[in-house]
């Protein structure tokens, strides 16, 4: 068992100067000699050492050519060949599991995708926050109503939302019970990808009803319009559109934060084409912004593992850190293997990315470069909803295109959380969604998420800023 934790703040995980490298051999389980930040406390070890047991005898949810494959997609990223959209739930729920919201993520996603390949004339990586984004750091440990204080929610793989005790006391079994979900999920996913649901020929039936309604719903069908314009003078120049999958299928990959090491570990296998270590509970992995201590469990573990990782960046990490997570995370200096992802707030963006792109440039470290503008906005409305304004959003997105056009560096995506449906929970957008109206629907069991429409409205302008970039 890994050591007892004390559990991070909100401040994000700090500084230190770093302990060498050593040189020990990794393996599956030598995060276990390191402090893990972020962990519930499992009230019985037995339990958890048994669900990890029958994990480890589930088949792979993914397989290492698929991480390898998406590993050379986010090179060309890195490049400024790509572009990576990764976007999904804060946290997927076992209650709001069915195809209908699956189909509905999938297709705000292409909707985003169209929008910012057609706008941008750039390929977009599609990862999805999906099939295993179950799992909740926090910045504090319990929670507290009406004088009544309890373990705070971890995510379904943890514990309940649902304010009990029995709710919120972490049971073990939920990792069997996300395991499952995912690889359902998954398994739509492909067939939606793979089986014409993704077909570029249907790109005009990915817009909702309550979408097409609304001003960016009225853009997406005018470039739905002039893709099947497009698609049919291909067919009429002579093109096989009807034969060629470039036109029918699509790559979408799937994603999570691995803040749950026994779960992530018990889904490490070895890949039997060249003996490397895959985590194949998902494509790509990533480390959150509370959990990225250099000495600590969640950067060891992702280091041996051969799949493309991300690491979230607030607005205190330091030069030092970031080279040093380069260099253990990437030692091989191989593109497309390490995604920088900064959160670092709208406010805070333009004093503290500059210094981070240019050291990472100087010294040559070859990263992608993502902006999740989500995370460093987050306040608590005055009727008390935790919240984001899409201005502050968008604010923090243009920082980072801005940041990256000064310093001659690639932007090379975004990282939103974003469903589906037609919830509350974001302030502002073209909807003017205000305090007042958070409450209609608000649905996240954790951090509120751009609608459909404002994220739409957000590829839109992403593709816009895309373009200046170019032409810049
Ligand atoms: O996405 C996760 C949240 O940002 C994280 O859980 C922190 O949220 P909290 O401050 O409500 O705990
Ligand atoms: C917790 C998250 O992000 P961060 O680690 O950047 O706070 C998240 O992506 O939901
Ligand atoms: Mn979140």
């Amino acid at each position: 068992m890994h050591p007892t934790i004390a559990p991070l703040r909100d401040e994000g995980a700090g500084g230190g100067v770093a302990p060498p490298v050593d040189d020990r051999t990794w393996t599956p389980s030598s995060w276990r000699a390191r402090p893990a930040w972020q962990q519930p406390t499992w009230p019985d070890g037995d339990a958890l050492a048994a669900t990890s047991g029958e994990l480890s005898a589930l088949p792979p949810l993914v397989f290492a050519g698929e991480a390898r494959a998406l590993r050379s997609q986010l090179a060309a990223v890195g490049r400024g060949e790509a572009f990576l959209l990764q976007g999904g739930d804060c946290a997927e729920t076992f209650a709001a599991f069915g195809a209908d919201a699956i189909r509905d993520k999938l297709k705000v996603l292409l909707q985003m995708a169209v929008a910012l390949t057609y706008g941008a004339q750039l390929p977009v990586v599609k990862v999805g926050r999906i099939a295993g984004q179950f799992a909740k750091p926090r910045s504090g440990d319990t929670e507290t109503r009406d004088g009544v204080e309890l373990p705070v929610y971890r995510g379904d793989a943890v514990n309940a939302l649902e304010f009990s005790e029995e709710a919120r006391t972490p049971d073990p079994h939920r990792l069997v019970q996300v395991y499952h979900q995912a690889a359902a999920t998954l398994n739509l996913l492909r067939a939606f990808t793979r089986g014409g649901f993704a077909d570029l020929e249907r790109v005009q039936q990915w817009n909702q009803q309550f979408v097409a309604e609304s001003p960016q719903g009225r853009r997406y069908e005018q470039l739905a319009e002039e893709i099947t314009r497009a698609l049919a003078f291909l067919k009429a120049c002579g093109v096989d559109v009807e034969n060629d999958p470039t036109f029918h299928t699509v790559d979408f990959w799937t994603s999570h934060e691995a803040l749950l090491l026994e779960y992530e570990e018990a889904l490490t296998r070895r890949d039997s084409l060249t003996g490397q270590w895959y985590d194949c509970s998902a494509h790509m992995l990533w480390i959150g912004e509370r959990t990225r201590q250099l000495d600590g469990a969640h950067v060891e573990f992702l280091s041996g593992v051969g799949n493309p990782i991300g690491v979230k960046l607030g607005p205190k990490s330091t030069v030092d850190e970031v080279e040093e997570l380069a260099a253990r995370l990437n030692p091989e200096g191989e593109l497309g293997r390490l995604t920088l992802i900064s959160r670092m707030g709208a406010q805070h963006a333009g004093d503290r990315l500059p210094e981070l792109v240019r050291a990472v440039r100087d010294r040559g470290l070859p990263v992608v470069w993502s902006c999740d503008p989500m995370h460093g906005n987050t306040f608590t409305s005055d009727n008390g909803f935790k919240t984001r304004h899409f201005e502050d959003v968008l604010t923090e997105t243009r920082t980072f295109f801005a940041v990256h056009a000064e310093e001659g560096t690639v932007p090379g995506g975004i990282h939103v959380e974003l469903t589906g449906e037609d919830v509350t929970e974001c302030l502002g957008g073209a909807q003017e969604i205000v305090d007042g109206q958070l409450g209609t629907r608000y649905e996240s069991a954790c951090d509120p998420r751009l609608n459909n429409r404002q994220a739409l409205e957000m590829a839109f302008q992403v593709a816009e800023l895309l373009r200046t970039d170019e032409s810049g």
